[in-house]
């Protein structure tokens, strides 16, 4: 009976696997934390399909009231027009909020230009270097390396020594492209990264293409292995398992590999390999923030501000911190998670690389974040263009090249449908 008494409201989140695991602790806590909402919430499996599973049931009528939308998806998000202002949404159903207390590159991902957050954040990392110091302590490498120059040297003496798969990559733009472009300063798309406006075009950055074609030369000559899901073994496993040395992927793993990692692997996280005479930009924020969206009835969006303000206790942030590789998205949060003596202990060392990654410079206009509509489907039109460059379908330079163009049809087409709109 006292089920029905609760008003219920929905949540689709995307994480899967071990973080859609937490995702599912914070609906059980907050239902046991009290007595006036029930939040039901469903696992889209990817941020992807959270993403467009909700713009389809959008058109159906049958979107949830709050759904957590990836760092890429937030231009899209914001065109839509089809959510309820994180602010609005707060001070209407009486919560005070310390916006200002949001670390200001996270909460900038999620505002409007003149500073207003639109969402909230809730699971914020960026991309790392996870290290295999065991192995490559045994040819000399005895921190993580700085530079590119210095991770192909030192997983050339790994080969040499018979290691099958001293680097290992996928085709995920995210960590592979887009933070590439962010440390080393260079621009995705004119426009300021579309910050400018809806008819930015996307760029392939000169560096970047010398270094995808380094790539392609690094796995001809065996440094270099592709690892995906769809082959067998992603990177995070084939890392843990102590078979691939080298790879680069959110910070939010970090907890999982260190939970999954063979007994004897020595392991730490440094920041991405710069390029030699480069210097470091900071890299940008990844990971989710939660939008409230229009057209549910009043009851619903009390309880969704009630989750809201729950997720945003200290205990709570400390929770995400402690259970995840994901970093806390407050000042306050920052400062007692370091003070508590977090980052000296054994299974999160090296994790603070993640902040100092993230703070290294105030933001540039390459490295605050993107405002790229149809950021999906361009993920998507990499990952294939990858696949077909490592697989000897086209040079790296043609697989570039249509990724480019078929990218500016995607940008053109949402240029198109959001005609005479403007990002907020
Ligand atoms: O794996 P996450 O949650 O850190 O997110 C990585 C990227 O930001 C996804 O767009």
């Amino acid at each position: 009976a006292e089920a029905q008494t609760r008003t219920r409201f929905t949540w689709w989140y995307g994480l899967s696997g071990q973080l859609g695991e937490v995702m599912e602790s914070y609906c059980k806590n907050f239902n046991a934390s009290q007595n006036e909402f029930e939040i039901v919430c469903t696992n889209q499996n990817s941020y992807d399909r959270a993403l467009q599973n909700t713009i389809a049931a959008f058109r159906a009528g049958e979107h949830p009231t709050m759904v957590q939308v990836y760092d890429v998806g937030t231009t899209d998000l914001m065109l839509s027009g089809q959510y309820l202002p994180a602010r609005q949404l707060m001070s209407e159903n009486g919560y005070s909020v310390q916006w200002d207390n949001y670390i200001s590159s996270v909460g900038n991902y999620y505002a409007t230009s003149k500073g207003e957050m639109l969402s909230f954040p809730f699971n914020s990392s960026t991309a790392v270097m996870y290290w295999n110091a065991g192995a490559y302590r045994a040819v000399g490498q005895e921190k993580p390396p700085e530079t590119w120059e210095e991770v192909e040297k030192a997983a050339r003496a790994l080969k040499a020594q018979g290691h099958a798969c001293p680097i290992a990559i996928d085709f995920d733009s995210w960590q592979h492209w887009e933070q590439f472009n962010a440390i080393h300063n260079l621009p995705m798309a004119t426009q300021q990264n579309g910050f400018g406006g809806l008819n930015a075009e996307l760029q392939i950055a000169p560096l970047f293409r010398r270094h995808a074609n380094n790539l392609i030369a690094w796995q001809k000559e065996g440094l270099i292995q592709i690892r995906t899901p769809q082959g067998g073994r992603g990177l995070a496993d084939s890392f843990a398992q102590g078979e691939c040395a080298m790879m680069m992927a959110s910070i939010a793993n970090h907890v999982a590999i260190g939970r999954t990692a063979k007994a004897d692997l020595q392991w730490s996280v440094g920041m991405l390999p710069l390029y030699a005479g480069h210097n470091r930009t900071n890299s940008m924020v990844g990971g989710a923030s939660l939008w409230v969206l229009k057209g549910r009835p009043a009851a619903e969006y009390k309880g969704a501000a009630a989750f809201l303000a729950f997720i945003a206790k200290p205990e709570q942030e400390q929770f995400m911190v402690s259970n995840t590789g994901y970093i806390p998205v407050t000042r306050t949060g920052f400062e007692s998670i370091k003070a508590s003596g977090f980052y000296d202990q054994p299974q999160n060392r090296g994790r603070e690389v993640a902040m100092t990654s993230l703070l290294v410079t105030e933001p540039t206009e390459n490295s605050r974040g993107l405002r790229l509509g149809n950021f999906t489907q361009i993920r998507a039109l990499y990952a294939n263009e990858m696949a077909a460059a490592f697989s000897g379908q086209k040079t790296m330079d043609q697989a570039l090249n249509d990724l480019q163009a078929e990218s500016n049809r995607l940008l053109r087409r949402f240029e198109q449908t959001y005609r005479g709109r403007q990002l907020p």
